[in-house]
């Protein structure tokens, strides 16, 4: 409870010092972030990439059903952000980054991601940094691959659709607000 509130706090001071880049005012509810998560197979991958990591809601849930072989790459730009999640994940198979997305490239190693999960405000970003980010998921992307994305709305379904072929939706209510989940591959088979 002490920790939520500590991160709640970080939140907001994150948000009201750049509020197009955070994009909200609280972090994702627990019940969202599971819902999201179910959408892929997280302990079958070596190779899981989460774009705007926050305070951790959903590092923390990546790391428990990530098998022990499994990597998490957790890209933050913020960096009082990037620090509380390195001091928080004390774990071995968590990488966290503090940069912009739109240089994933420069910490892959050539690998791509089996689950990619992206947090990012896209609504809310510049649209020339919301562009160069989005037309790096594809490639950042195991071809079987799932890329999951949340959103506060259903603005972004077009420009995921533009770029893969299957791109799955639903809505959880429980979260402030309600929250838009995606689940995008790039064959049409998923
Ligand atoms: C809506 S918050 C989501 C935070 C967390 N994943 C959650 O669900 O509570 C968006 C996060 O993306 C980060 N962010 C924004 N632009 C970014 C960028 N270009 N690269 C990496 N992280 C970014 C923000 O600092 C913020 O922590």
């Amino acid at each position: 409870m002490r920790q939520q509130l500590r991160d709640r706090g970080q939140f907001l001071r994150a948000f009201l010092t750049n509020p197009r880049q955070v994009g909200a005012v609280l972090p994702t509810s627990r019940r969202a972030v599971r819902e999201m998560l179910d959408l892929a197979d997280i302990p079958a991958a070596e190779l899981v990439v989460e774009l705007g990591a926050g305070t951790g809601v959903s590092t923390g849930e990546i790391l428990d059903r990530l098998g022990p072989d499994g990597r998490l790459v957790a890209v933050e730009v913020d960096p009082q952000l990037a620090e509380l999640l390195t001091a928080r994940f004390a774990d071995p198979r968590l990488q966290v980054v503090c940069d912009s997305a739109e240089n994933l490239d420069l910490h892959l190693g050539g690998k791509r991601a089996d689950v990619l999960v992206s947090a990012l405000p896209y609504t809310s970003l510049e649209a020339g940094l919301r562009r160069r980010i989005l037309d790096l998921l594809p490639a950042a992307l195991a071809p079987r691959g799932v890329l999951l994305v949340i959103q506060y709305s259903p603005l972004m379904l077009p420009e995921l659709r533009r770029r893969f072929a299957s791109v799955r939706q639903r809505i959880c209510p429980w979260n402030v607000p309600p929250a838009f989940l995606f689940a995008c591959r790039l064959d049409s088979g998923g």
